[in-house]
């Protein structure tokens, strides 16, 4: 993996950071590093992800999922850190069988799956590292009375991921469900090298030993400077850019099966790092689509932005047809892969040209060991943003607050207030 700073320095950016800052910089990254190596020696709560390749064992996992299948089906039922993980893994790699992951609950989409797969065929990782999250058991429910209701034994098609104890903890023992365990001191977003993440991974047949050794692989590579480990360049730049006005963080990767990891990214981000009023606003954006469309808006909106490019540097080769016609004869010959190549190139010279900061990330290729090495680089990197920036990385206490003010609601222990006047209607008066 590499990790490319220079089109964020301040040489092609009125934003950017000047080299001179970034080497003033690397004595803190370096007590950073320390701080975090040592958080990880403790297994304190958070830094302990970063332990996550060493010590997850791929085959208790694998064990569960093959307790409840064969299936055609794999429905994840968790949400945000719970859900991400997961998602952005299957959709990364092209593994075998369909996996559907189920985070909002939005009556009508999970109306229309369950109309659409067939239960019997079907089964189901429910996770919550709390165990008490509203939408993961509100959607478990339901599915487990569509099972029901369809004659399916869910006892039979259910896995449990969740903490030592809570809610779900004690529904799995009651029902002697198999049970994986998000591991103590994990948060949910940090948790995509655990059961959290790896096991629709395993329902796919995907190669979890060789994901985790991805994530060794950047592991190895953190050291105590930004110049030599790309996880805390990225770390640091980010952080030295928001210092600069890069309140913006676009997310853009080049690879279509990369879209769900622009959204994991999005959670990382602004969950650690949006606090004490500071933070990065991440964007999601896809490469090459969203040149058509966003990319006017990073190029000749307000400077406060920085774009990470993301691609594969291995993919497979289509070929584009000849043509004799005049306008379009350039393409003819060419091949997609060397067209998605040039628009991502064309697109880092195109935000430097325009003085806008980006920062380039290239894989080696979109397949287990590689989105590995890709989710531990940019954890590693979240979590040495947040300790420049000085912020609680591994807390969301304003999400909570939204979390418990829900579920008071639902109880009717609590209403809103309401403030006439400010909602507009159409339609009849009557309505
Ligand atoms: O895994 P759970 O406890 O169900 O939590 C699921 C999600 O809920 C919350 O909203 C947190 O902010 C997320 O960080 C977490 O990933």
């Amino acid at each position: 993996m590499e990790v490319t700073i220079e089109s964020a320095l301040a040489e092609h950016s009125p934003i950017g950071v000047p080299r001179a800052d970034l080497e003033e910089l690397d004595a803190a990254v370096r007590s950073a590093a320390e701080r975090i190596a040592t958080g990880r020696e403790q297994d304190e709560h958070g830094y302990a992800a970063l332990n996550l390749p060493d010590e997850t064992d791929p085959e208790p996992i694998e064990a569960a999922v093959e307790s409840v299948t064969p299936a055609e089906n794999w429905l994840t039922i968790g949400i945000g850190g719970s859900a991400l993980g997961a998602a952005t893994i299957t959709e990364a790699l092209d593994g075998d069988g369909a996996t559907y992951s189920l985070d909002n609950v939005d009556p009508a989409a999970i109306e229309a799956l369950l109309a659409d797969i067939d239960l019997s065929e079907t089964a189901m990782n429910v996770v919550s590292r709390s165990g008490r999250t509203a939408e993961t058991l509100a959607n478990f429910l339901v599915v487990r009375e569509a099972m029901e209701t369809a004659g399916v034994e869910w006892t039979e098609r259910t896995v449990v991921t969740t903490g030592e104890s809570g809610p779900l903890a004690t529904l799995a023992d009651r029902h002697d469900l198999p049970t994986l365990t998000v591991p103590e001191g994990v948060p949910g977003r940090f948790s995509a090298l655990s059961a959290v993440g790896l096991a629709a991974a395993a329902f796919q047949g995907l190669d979890l030993e060789a994901i985790l050794a991805g994530g060794r692989q950047a592991e190895a590579s953190l050291a105590d400077s930004l110049f030599e480990s790309p996880a805390y360049a990225y770390g640091a730049t980010m952080y030295a850019l928001e210092a600069r006005g890069a309140n913006v963080a676009a997310m853009m990767p080049y690879a279509e099966s990369l879209e769900a990891f622009a959204e994991w990214f999005a959670q990382l981000w602004a969950e650690s790092l949006g606090k004490d009023g500071r933070g990065q606003t991440p964007a999601r954006a896809l490469g090459a689509t969203d040149q058509h469309s966003q990319l006017q808006l990073y190029r000749a909106g307000p400077k406060d932005k920085v774009v990470t490019l993301v691609r594969p540097r291995e993919r497979p080769s289509v070929p584009i047809p000849e043509t004799d016609q005049d306008a379009i004869d350039y393409l003819g010959g060419s091949d997609l892969r060397a067209l998605i190549d040039a628009e991502f190139d064309a697109t880092e010279a195109s935000l430097r040209k325009a003085g806008v900061p980006a920062i380039r990330i290239e894989i080696d290729a979109l397949d287990p060991a590689g989105i590995g090495e890709l989710l531990y680089t940019m954890e590693a990197a979240c979590i040495m943003a947040g300790e420049l920036a000085g912020v609680d990385t591994f807390t969301q206490p304003a999400v909570e607050w939204g979390k418990d003010t829900a579920r008071a609601l639902l109880r009717g222990e609590q209403t809103l207030e309401t403030v006439d006047g400010l909602s507009v209607r159409t339609g009849p008066e009557s309505q």
